[in-house]
């Protein structure tokens, strides 16, 4: 195993809700620089409760998140909320700007960047997600393919360590499909998408981690994993009909 920090290092991690609800019962994982990983799993798995642990929205539960050997804690917050960066399943959730370009501008405006800085860095992240051009549109003019890649956008400016994405396949149509992976898997970064869209984990990440009942229940492969019909069958985990995960 390499001796380089990890992207990412979750150790026992377990959580309750403040009503008492426990969501997370005691979960490993490890993602290293470069990786692009999946996280499966059925309705109430818990991955979202273990993703908002990940920049700290979540926190107070037992075990340890280091994104890049830096722990999440209350004083780290700023550093790890730039080293990690989530994408929401509705991007409407993160476009409230007047124009695109000043979305992007959003985050590198508020580390205080220098104009140039912050201008050059719209620039590059627009130019990555295949948006170069857009910058003076309102993000309600673009498809919805195009604000969720403006979404990533926002989140590239940060020059993020971990890109987080949160259901990235959505209400994409084919073209919004192919178009968003071109994308994703053109960018240096460390990556972890939730999803349910097993064929596009498939596409996108070499690796899954299957999460179900607050624990990870299997981390492979995901070529493997998708071939295994009955880990699918138990954890609700369905491939389209006709869908062959060894043929793609
Ligand atoms: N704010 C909350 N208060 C109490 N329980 C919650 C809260 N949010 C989620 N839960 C519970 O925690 C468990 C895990 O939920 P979570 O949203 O993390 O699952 P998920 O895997 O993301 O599901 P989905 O695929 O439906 O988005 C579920 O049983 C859910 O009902």
């Amino acid at each position: 195993m390499s001796t380089a920090p990890a992207a990412l290092l979750v150790e026992d991690l377990a959580f309750a809700y403040p009503d008492g609800h426990q969501a997370l019962f005691g979960v490993d994982l490890r993602l290293d620089p470069g990786e692009r990983v999946a996280l499966l799993g059925p309705n109430g798995a818990g991955k979202t409760t273990l993703v908002l642990h990940l920049n700290g929205i979540l926190s107070g539960g037992r075990g340890r998140v280091d994104v890049g050997g830096l722990p999440v804690r209350k004083r780290n917050l700023p550093e790890v909320r730039r080293r990690v960066g989530i994408v929401f399943q509705d991007p409407d959730d993160q476009l409230f700007m007047p124009t695109v370009g000043e979305d992007v501008a959003f985050g590198p405006r508020n580390l205080g960047l220098p104009e140039p800085e912050v201008a050059a860095r719209v620039a590059a992240a627009l130019e990555q997600v295949g948006m170069a051009g857009s910058a003076d549109r309102p993000p309600h003019h673009l498809s919805f393919g195009q604000r969720r890649r403006v979404a990533v956008a926002t989140v590239l400016s940060m020059h993020p360590e971990v890109l987080v994405l949160d259901e990235p396949s959505s209400n994409l149509d084919p073209a919004g499909r192919r178009e968003l992976a071109e994308v994703l898997t053109g960018l240096p970064v460390t990556m972890l998408m939730v999803t349910h869209d097993l064929p596009y984990a498939l596409q996108l990440c070499p690796r899954s981690v299957v999460l179900d009942g607050g624990v990870v229940v299997a981390d492979g492969p995901t070529r493997d994993l998708l071939a295994d019909a009955d880990l699918l069958a138990a954890h609700r985990l369905e491939l389209p009909f006709g869908f062959d995960p060894t043929r793609v």
